[in-house]
């Protein structure tokens, strides 16, 4: 049977600045080993939504729960440490090798060098990069795509069972994107792995997400298969979300013919 991997109870998120909650009210429980995207237009709370999860945001109501603990009784730094995390805009540190960056956690776990050293190899393999070529560049010696997967080999480095990832592919080209999106369907696929995945991007919410989460101003609309979604839209707001995506291709069917 699986466990309950992520579970929101009432998350709202209210910034002090702010006229509306980004976050408003959002229940909704994921199983272990489901491959999560979370699908909106700018500005609908996907960001916010996910942040809460590491603790970089803090809910001002409503609780959230990780394999059935409640995160906010528990050390930010654990909680975090046990969450791989991957963003748009990479992060790496520009002044160490591919492979330091990739080790910089389980250093910090006091890993011995052969451990860390054989794990750098086997994440730039399941990555897709050659370690032998790759492992002692600079961030700069390498392409936004290849740099995207260093991102992911480092989120990946100390096996988290978690892995929230914010737009990860949002700059790279249609092509390489593709690419990443197949491999990590792959990564993810052998393994008791949780994915919470963002973007804005319908295609790509439903090319990953064994469920996705669509939501506006803030409030989930609907949380579901993306086959259950097409068929029955729960509202105005999806069903409008799904026709946009039907006229790209129509567009592209009468390009063709
Ligand atoms: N630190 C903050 N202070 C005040 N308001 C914020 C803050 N961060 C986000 N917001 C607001 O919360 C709402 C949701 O933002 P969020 O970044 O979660 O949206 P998003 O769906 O991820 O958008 P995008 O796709 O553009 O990244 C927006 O209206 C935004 O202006």
């Amino acid at each position: 049977m699986s466990q309950t991997a992520i579970e929101f109870q009432n998350v709202t998120k209210q910034f002090d600045n702010a006229a509306f909650p980004s976050v408003d009210q959002v229940s909704l429980t994921i199983e272990e080993g489901e491959f999560i995207t979370i699908l909106g237009s700018s500005g609908s709370g996907k960001t916010t939504l996910l942040k809460m999860v590491n603790r970089l945001y803090e809910p001002t109501g409503g609780k959230i729960f990780l394999f059935g603990e409640d995160i906010s009784t528990v050390d930010v730094v654990k909680v975090r440490r046990r969450i791989g995390y991957v963003i748009q805009q990479i992060g790496l540190f520009p002044h160490m090798t591919i492979a330091d960056n990739i080790s910089v956690v389980p250093k910090l776990l006091n890993w011995d060098k052969k451990q860390t050293d054989e794990r750098v190899d086997e994440l730039l393999n399941l990555v897709g990069l050659l370690p032998e070529e790759f492992k002692y560049r600079y961030p700069s010696q390498m392409s936004g795509g290849q740099q995207q997967r260093v991102g992911l080999a480092r989120a990946l480095a100390v096996n988290p069972k978690i892995m929230l990832l914010d737009e990860p592919f949002g700059a790279i080209d249609a092509i390489t994107r593709m690419k990443l999106q197949d491999e990590l369907l792959r990564i993810h696929g052998g393994l008791k792995r949780t994915f919470l995945f963002v973007t804005h991007d319908i295609n790509e919410a439903f090319k990953l997400g064994s469920r996705v989460i669509v939501m506006n101003e803030g409030t989930v609309r609907q949380f579901d298969t993306p086959a259950r979604i097409v068929k029955n839209p729960a509202d105005d707001f999806v069903a409008s979300l799904i026709r946009s995506a039907r006229e790209q291709e129509e567009f592209w069917r009468m390009t063709i013919d």
